[in-house]
């Protein structure tokens, strides 16, 4: 039995394994095959969600198996609808990877590090596809997690001329832009911190509407992080209308998104089928990718990380 073998990877050393560099390459074949549906690559449901009535909250289960790869994962995430100004976290995730074939978990995991750096790593994937290569401006709306780590890949792999970030208050924003490595603009409004913009992300714990299709330009690509129930919403309407949408699972996007099931939309395309060129990326019009996040991205990072654990 290997049981024995048990591995705990704390949060630090999460944050010392992982690069973009490496984790982008992975994320990409993983979503490529997952975009596949063949099982002998990926089974992965959508993320089983239990309601924490009382704390306004979600516990999500995100299993995944990826046979032809022997990966075995699971990720246990909660995550909150916390008010104004509350300081408890609005995201707490562990990963565990298990043996196929003995069944044992062998090695626990942060989750928080992979959630918050496989996300990023998959909008700047998205970015890659479906942004126009001339893109000078990004605009990042919300201060949180996800907005640091979105903003680090970004700077990381694409050259902005300016990067532009708006909180609902401006005092969040100015110690979320004293918190970077190089220079934003703090934006007083939504629509002054989108206008011309090329790419926004949106990785706001809102339940309504934050940006308005009126506001962006023609041939912008969004990235939509946030809203990740059936009733929460980041985009409106117009935007969704105006926009040929992607999303990282048609399933979870059908079960999960407010953005796609309350706006009616038709979804263009999986980031897989552009992966694997199954579908095109138009990156001439106005593009939206909704992520919600999945198991197969938690597999594919998990196992990154307890394949450099065991370099070292
Ligand atoms: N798509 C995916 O794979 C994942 C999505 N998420 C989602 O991303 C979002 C951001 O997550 P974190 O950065 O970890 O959260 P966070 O709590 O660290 O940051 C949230 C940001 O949203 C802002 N905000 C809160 N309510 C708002 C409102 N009503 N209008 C405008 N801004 C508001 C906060 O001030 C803060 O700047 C959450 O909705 C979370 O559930 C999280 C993990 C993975
Ligand atoms: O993929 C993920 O871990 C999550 N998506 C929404 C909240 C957490």
């Amino acid at each position: 039995c290997n049981c024995i073998h048990l591995l705990i990877i704390w949060e630090h050393e999460v944050r010392r394994l992982l690069h973009y560099g490496e984790l982008i390459p992975r994320l990409e074949t993983a979503l490529g095959k997952f975009s596949k549906r063949n099982s002998a690559e990926v089974i992965q449901p959508v993320r089983t969600t239990v309601p924490l009535q009382k704390h306004s909250g979600f516990l999500g289960v995100m299993p995944c198996y990826m046979e032809n790869d022997g990966i075995l994962c699971t990720k246990l995430v909660s995550f909150y609808k916390r008010p104004a100004g509350s300081t408890l976290p609005s995201t707490q995730a562990t990963v565990m990877l298990l043996d196929p074939e003995y069944g044992n978990v062998k090695a626990v995991m942060d989750g928080e590090v992979i959630t918050f750096m496989r996300t990023a790593a998959v909008s700047a994937i998205s970015a890659k596809l479906l942004m126009r290569p001339d893109a000078e401006v990004l605009t990042i709306l919300g201060t949180g997690k996800q907005a640091k780590s979105h903003y680090n890949v970004f700077t990381e792999i694409f050259q902005f001329k300016e990067v532009r970030v708006w909180s609902r208050s401006v005092d969040r924003a100015d110690t979320f832009a004293g918190s970077l490595n190089g220079p934003v603009t703090v934006c007083k409004s939504v629509e002054e911190a989108v206008k011309g913009a090329d790419i926004i992300v949106t990785v706001t714990r809102s339940t309504e509407p934050v940006l308005f299709g009126q506001w962006v330009k023609p041939g912008a690509h969004v990235t939509a992080v946030g809203a990740c129930r059936p009733d929460w919403r980041e985009l409106d309407d117009t935007l969704m209308k105006q926009a040929v949408v992607y999303v990282d699972s048609r399933e979870s996007a059908m079960t999960e998104s407010g953005d796609i099931i309350l706006s009616g939309v038709e979804i263009f395309a999986e980031i897989g089928d552009v992966i694997n060129g199954t579908k095109p990326a138009c990156r001439e019009k106005t593009t939206v990718f909704k992520s919600l996040g999945l198991g197969v991205e938690d597999a594919a990072s998990a196992q990154l990380v307890y394949d450099k654990w065991k370099q070292c």
